[in-house]
């Protein structure tokens, strides 16, 4: 495997396999595993790798584990990139041909447009997928929300759509650029010599490496008014679009709701950035009783300065895929009939000087 650095993560040898069990069929086949090599991205595909060895004891699943452009830049503020697909492409590639069955992404990290002959094949069960509030260690025990922090506190954070958001209100603080995986970033706010107060920073990127304890609140439309990124908390599963064994393979752990609220929500993107990354923050949440079952989406787009945003509120009954795009198709018009278009074309304007990059 040219350009991979095999990751024994586990030690595929010594898996033991049981007995063929009667009834099902014995025959064992290996699958290629591809991911990034980050921590995070281990820690998720050995999630994945999991539910897929319960699923399916007769099969092996190699795990092969890649460093990406993306992994390799991360002192460059990202938005100089203005491809996502710095962090996919390269693991495409040997999807594409043959190398890789599947890959396993973070969602928000997965462009909402694929290469043609490839397809998001699973979506997984999502995760909290709000962003969360870390603050400094001698911070702790003084200050448990923004509103909290000291006027002109700096607050890290890795993405337009954070910023501009957290601009809007709280304009009392000051907004800085911070780079790198959790753990650098983690790192950096713990850094007594650093200017950040705080950093925000994915929920369920820090339960997953098992470092929920740092949170000092979650956020949301209720708590700071902050929407989170498409995808976010999710993973979403690549894989060949005439691979009939993957898909059979992967049919066992989809997970529903996740993938119709994921679905929904990279439609609206996809609907909006025409091509291009855009701020835009989604919530949704399945309200569920005896009398509904309804996907609830609040979705925002929002100018660079947070002064200007276009908001929605909307909520329908989605039974399959393609109601999940027809409402993510939906909640984009709304938003544009809001604005959104206005606030789009000046940030298209303002790429030629900044390149955004959307939500990292
Ligand atoms: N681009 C960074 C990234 N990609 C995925 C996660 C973890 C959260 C997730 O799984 O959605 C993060 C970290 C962050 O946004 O703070």
């Amino acid at each position: 495997m040219a350009g991979l650095q095999d990751a024994p993560i586990v030690n595929e040898t010594t898996i033991e396999t049981s007995a063929p069990v009667s009834g099902q069929s014995s025959q064992k086949a290996t699958f290629h595993v591809g991911t990034r090599a980050s921590l995070l991205a281990r820690v998720q595909t050995d999630e994945v790798v999991k539910a897929l060895r319960a699923a399916w004891p007769d099969h092996l699943f190699e795990i092969h584990a890649m460093t990406t452009t993306g992994d390799k830049n991360q002192t460059t503020a990202l938005h100089k990139f203005n491809e996502k697909a710095l962090w996919t492409q390269e693991l495409e590639v040997l999807l594409q041909n043959g190398e890789l069955d599947f890959i396993v992404h973070s969602l928000k990290d997965m462009p909402t447009q694929l290469p043609v002959d490839l397809q998001l094949g699973a979506v997984t069960k999502r995760r909290d997928p709000r962003d969360a509030l870390v603050i400094k260690p001698s911070l702790v025990g003084k200050c448990r929300s923004l509103a909290d922090l000291p006027e002109g506190s700096v607050v890290g954070t890795s993405s337009l759509r954070r910023t501009a958001q957290l601009k809007r209100r709280y304009p009392q603080l000051r907004y800085a650029d911070v780079r790198g995986n959790l753990g650098t970033r983690l790192a950096k706010l713990d850094n007594p010599e650093s200017e950040y107060a705080a950093i925000i920073i994915a929920v369920a990127g820090l339960d997953r490496l098992g470092m929920g304890d740092r949170i000092t609140s979650y956020l949301s439309s209720s708590h700071g008014g902050m929407l989170g990124a498409v995808g976010q908390g999710a993973l979403g599963i690549e894989s060949r679009r005439d691979d009939r064994r993957v898909e059979e393979l992967l049919s066992r752990i989809g997970h529903e709701r996740s993938t119709f609220a994921t679905l929904t929500e990279r439609s609206l993107m996809r609907t909006l950035e025409g091509g291009c990354s855009v701020p835009i923050g989604v919530e949704t949440e399945w309200k569920t009783d005896e009398l509904t079952d309804e996907l609830l989406m609040r979705a925002v787009v929002i100018s660079l300065d947070g002064d200007e945003v276009a908001e929605t509120e909307t909520r329908k009954r989605i039974l399959s895929r393609q109601d999940a795009e027809d409402f993510g198709f939906e909640v984009a018009r709304q938003l544009v009939a809001k604005g959104a278009d206005k606030i789009l074309e000046k940030i298209q304007l303002n790429r030629q000087i900044i390149h955004d990059q959307g939500d990292a």
